[in-house]
C-alpha cells in the first residue's frame, strides 16, 4: 500500500487517522490493516469496484455496524483534536453520530416538514428555544444551498420536494448539528445530472466548514470533488494520494489499471 509518499499539495492538520483498521461481518474480513488519514477540511474520495469495501469503511467511522450483533472492529480510528479513539468500546456510539454525520444513497427525508427535518437532531440534543431553532434550521438550509428554493414552503412536507432538493434537505439535516466529518456514501447515485451537478457544487463549497469523506464508484466525480484518494480493492486500501496524483500518475499499477478502465 502506497500512503502519502509524495510531499502534499500543502502543509494541514489531519481531522483524523486511521490506524490498522479490520473490520468483519461474523467470520467475513470485509477491511484488512488499513492505515489513511482524513485532512482536515478537505474532501477525500473513495474508490475501487463494486464490493472492495468502500461503505463498509465509511460506516466504520459513524460506529454505524454496531446496530447489527456479530460485526467486529479492530484497530483504530483517532479523532482529532481530542485525540479519541472513536472505536473504543467506551465510546458511546450515539456521541460519535454527533460528531460524524452521514447522507446516503437515497435521499431519505423523514416524514416531517422541511423545518422538522432539518431540526429533528437539535431537538434530539434537547434544543427547545424557538428563536435558537429558526436561527440553525435557517443556516443549515443556506448552506445546503436550499434556502431560497423553501423559505417559503418550511412546514410543507419534505415528500414535495424534487430528488435533489430532498437530498440537499438530508445535508442540511446532516449539518444543523455541526459535525466535525460529513459522510457521504454514493449521494448522487440516485439524482439526474442537473441535481448531481448542484449537490458536487455544493459538498466543493462544504470542505471550508467540513471535512468530507465521500464513496463514489463515478471517477470522474472524484476528480471533480476530491483533494485525496484512496483506492480500495478486496479490503485493501491499495493506493492513497493528492486527487491528481492518483488520477495523472498512479504509483501502484492495479490502480492504473482501474482509473484507465482496464479492470473494474
Ligand atoms: N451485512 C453484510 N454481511 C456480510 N457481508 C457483507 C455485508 N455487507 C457487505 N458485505 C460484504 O463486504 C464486502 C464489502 O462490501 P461493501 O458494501 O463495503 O463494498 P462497496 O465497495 O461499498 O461495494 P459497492 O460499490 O457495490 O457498494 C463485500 O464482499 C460484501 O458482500
Amino acid at each position: 500500500m502506497q500512503i502519502n509518499s509524495e510531499k502534499p499539495i500543502e502543509t494541514i492538520q489531519y481531522k483524523s487517522e486511521v490506524k490498522n483498521l479490520s473490520f468483519y461481518y461474523g467470520g467475513f474480513n470485509a477491511l484488512k490493516n488499513i492505515d489513511m488519514v482524513l485532512h482536515d477540511k478537505r474532501i477525500t474520495a473513495l474508490i475501487g469496484p463494486s464490493g472492495c469495501g468502500k461503505s463498509t469503511f465509511l460506516r466504520c467511522f459513524n460506529r454505524m455496524h454496531d446496530l447489527y450483533p456479530g460485526n467486529r472492529y479492530e484497530g483504530e480510528i483517532i479523532l482529532h483534536p481530542d485525540d479519541v479513539n472513536i472505536l473504543a468500546s467506551n465510546v458511546d456510539p450515539i456521541e460519535v453520530r454527533m460528531r460524524i454525520s452521514m447522507v446516503f444513497q437515497k435521499p431519505n427525508p423523514f416524514p416531517k416538514s422541511i423545518y422538522e427535518n432539518v431540526a429533528y437532531g437539535l431537538r434530539v440534543r434537547g434544543i427547545k428555544q424557538r428563536a435558537i431553532l429558526d436561527e440553525k434550521v435557517e443556516a443549515a438550509l443556506r448552506n445546503s444551498a436550499l434556502w431560497d428554493e423553501v423559505k417559503d414552503r418550511l412546514h410543507h412536507l419534505a415528500f414535495n420536494l424534487s430528488g435533489g432538493q430532498q437530498q440537499r434537505l438530508c445535508i442540511a439535516r446532516a449539518l444543523a448539528t455541526d459535525p466535525e466529518i460529513l459522510l457521504f456514501d454514493e449521494p448522487t447515485s440516485a439524482l439526474d445530472p442537473i441535481a448531481t451537478a448542484s449537490i458536487e457544487e455544493l459538498i466543493t463549497d462544504l470542505k471550508n466548514k467540513v471535512t468530507i469523506l465521500i464513496v463514489t464508484h463515478n471517477m470522474q466525480q472524484a476528480a471533480r470533488v476530491s483533494d485525496y484518494t484512496a483506492y480500495m480493492y478486496l479490503g485493501e486500501l491499495i493506493e492513497f494520494n493528492v486527487t491528481d496524483t492518483i488520477f495523472i500518475k498512479p504509483k501502484n499499477k492495479q490502480t492504473e489499471d482501474y482509473i484507465t478502465g482496464r479492470f473494474g
